[in-house]
C-alpha cells in the first residue's frame, strides 16, 4: 500500500506494507529487558477460587494479568509529566502520531568512567536537519538489547548541552534505545529531560521522548516517516509501538 506525503512543501512515498517496528515486544520473564532495579515484568492467568484462565487448564478463554512497569520494561513514550510535579499525561499532550523523523547511530564518547553522546557528535550528523523526530542508534548496536538487564550498568547517556542543541534544532520527538537520556545515577538532576522539554521556564507540553527502542542492524540510517503511537493510557508515560517507513522517493 503506497502513500503519497506532502509534507512541509516536499512530496514523499511510503509503502506501508513494509513498516520497520522499532519496539521491543514486552514479554512475563526475564528475557524482557529491565532497568531501575525492578524485577521482570509478569504475564499470568487470573485466578479466582476455581478459575483459572487458561484455555489448557480448562478455561474457555485465555485470561492474563499483566505487570509491568513503562519506565522499566517497554519501549515507551513519555511526556513532561515524568519530572514535573503537576500531572501531565502522554494522553493529554500528544495528538498527533505521524512525523518526518531521522535515524542516526552514534558510538557515545568515554568521559571519565561514563559513555556520553556529545553536542559535537550531534552538530555532525545533523547538519542539515529537517524532521520533527530524531532516533539515536547506539554502537555498538547488538540484538542482546531486546532481553539486557541495564540496573547498575551506567549506561551511555546525553550531555546537558547536547540535549539543548536538540530542543534548538526544533525536534518535538526523541527516540533512544537507551533506558533513559539522563545518567542512571545522577542525584535526580535529570538534565537532559529537563533540557529537552525545557522545564519548567518555557515548558516543552506537546514534546516526548521515547525509550528502550531497538532498531535491527538491517534498518540505515537516514530519512524515514515514524509512526509514534504509545497506547491510550492517563499517565507520565505509555508504552509505544514505533513504526518507522522508509522514504521510497
Ligand atoms: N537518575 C535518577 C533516578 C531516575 O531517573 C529514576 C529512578 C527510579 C525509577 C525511574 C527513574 N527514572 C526513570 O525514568 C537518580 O539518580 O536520582
Amino acid at each position: 500500500m503506497l502513500a503519497n506525503i506532502s509534507h512541509q512543501g516536499n512530496s514523499y512515498k511510503i509503502d506501508f506494507s513494509h513498516p520497520l517496528d522499532i519496539s521491543i515486544s514486552l514479554r512475563g520473564d526475564n528475557k524482557n529487558p529491565m532497568a531501575w532495579y525492578l524485577k521482570h515484568p509478569e504475564i499470568e492467568p487470573v485466578i479466582d477460587g476455581d478459575f483459572i484462565g487458561k484455555v489448557s487448564k480448562g478455561s474457555s478463554v485465555n485470561f492474563n494479568n499483566i505487570w509491568f512497569n513503562p519506565h522499566a520494561h517497554a519501549t515507551h513514550t513519555e511526556c513532561v509529566g515524568h519530572i514535573s510535579s503537576e500531572t501531565h499525561t502522554i494522553q493529554q499532550h500528544l495528538k498527533t502520531f505521524f512525523f518526518k523523523a531521522k535515524l542516526i547511530s552514534i558510538e557515545p564518547q568515554k568521559k571519565g568512567t561514563d559513555l556520553v553522546f556529545t553536542k559535537d557528535q550531534l552538530q555532525k550528523k545533523l547538519k542539515d536537519f529537517n524532521a520533527e523526530a530524531l532516533v539515536v542508534r547506539t554502537l555498538p548496536n547488538y540484538i542482546g538489547k531486546i532481553s539486557k538487564n541495564h540496573s547498575h550498568t551506567n549506561w551511555p547517556y546525553i550531555e546537558e548541552d547536547a540535549m539543548t542543541y536538540i530542543r534548538e534544532l526544533g525536534i518535538k520527538h526523541f527516540l533512544t534505545d537507551q533506558p533513559s537520556v539522563d545518567r542512571e545515577k545522577d542525584e535526580g538532576k535529570l538534565l537532559a529531560h529537563r533540557a529537552f522539554w525545557d522545564y519548567p521556564k518555557n515548558t516543552r507540553f506537546d514534546a516526548t521522548i521515547t525509550e528502550l527502542i531497538y532498531v535491527p542492524n538491517k534498518i540505515e540510517d537516514g530519512d524515514y516517516f515514524l509512526n509514534l503511537q504509545p497506547a491510550s493510557f492517563e499517565n507520565d508515560a505509555a508504552p509505544c509501538k514505533p513504526v518507522l517507513y522508509k522514504i521510497i522517493e
